[in-house]
């Protein structure tokens, strides 16, 4: 097997995803309270004890919210970057030295036969990241909570075979929906969240053969619906030349209350 995964939650109510090689296992955010994840963990047959480590994006609550206590109970190590433990320690409370690990923000370590490899990404945290996943050949990007798609970011997440993809938005809906001024600008910001049209945009220039599928992620349940992101970054893509076919491409669901079906990445 390359790697296998299942997107546990996504959302600004709550983001977790579990990435698995032959020989390892690792979450990637707390985002709901440790009883939480740990429901959505065994939807998927799995539990803490499986893990090996934990990595952090970004000290948002969405991505936070459980981890203090779901790293505790499992004695679990936990990576972040510096910035990131220094604005997320008073939250999650103690964790024990041995277990705290500081990851670069560019950077790669390996556990395992599993790759990570962590990217700077721009949004309003103190130092927030994005990870891709390599093992046997296979390669899973995650790029969520991004204003926009860097030409850095973009090279990051070229040869992806699966994608998690930021989908927050339909613009319209944000500029007529019920959000205060302020956060709008916010959303809609270089350091905000990427609306379905950027998701289009982005995929323009990383539909390569080798990418297979891409899930729309951390949908805004106030300004999106899944298949209205499905559409706009289908119309984007068709809007610049490319058409496919189902077998060869595929957009796939996340949602914000269940786990996303395992899907196996490579051979
Ligand atoms: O009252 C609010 C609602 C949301 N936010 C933040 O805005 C973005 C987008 O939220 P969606 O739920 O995807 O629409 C997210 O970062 C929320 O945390 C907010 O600050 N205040």
């Amino acid at each position: 097997m390359g790697l296998r995964f299942t997107v546990l939650a996504s959302g600004s109510t709550g983001n977790a995803t579990v990435v698995s090689s032959d020989a390892a296992t690792v979450l990637i955010d707390v985002g709901h309270s440790a009883k939480k994840i740990e429901e959505l963990m065994k939807e998927r047959e799995i539990s803490g004890k499986d893990l090996d480590a934990i990595f952090v994006t970004h000290e948002h609550s969405d991505h936070i919210k459980g981890l203090g206590a779901f790293a505790r109970k499992h004695q679990l190590p936990v990576y972040a970057n510096e910035k990131t433990w220094g604005a997320m320690l008073k939250t999650i409370g103690d964790i024990p030295d041995e277990k705290r690990n500081i990851l670069p923000t560019d950077g790669v370590m390996e556990i395992a036969d599993l790759r990570i490899e962590s990217y700077a990404i721009s949004h309003d945290a103190i130092e927030p990241v994005g990870y891709c996943f390599q093992s046997n050949g296979a390669k899973l990007s995650l790029a969520t909570d991004l204003g926009y798609v860097s030409d850095k970011v973009m090279s990051r997440l070229q040869n992806s075979d699966v994608m998690v993809l930021e989908s927050n938005h339909d613009v319209d809906m944000l500029r007529m929906g019920r959000y205060p001024w302020n956060i709008k600008r916010r959303i809609l910001g270089d350091t905000g969240h990427l609306s379905n049209e950027a998701a289009g945009e982005a995929l323009c220039s990383l539909l390569t053969g080798r990418l297979k599928r891409v899930y729309l992620a951390h949908l805004s349940q106030e300004h999106n619906l899944m298949d209205l992101a499905k559409l706009t970054v289908n119309t984007v893509l068709e809007n610049n030349g490319f058409f496919y076919q189902r077998d060869e491409f595929a957009l796939c669901d996340t949602y914000y209350d269940r786990p996303t079906p395992w899907d196996v990445v490579g051979k």
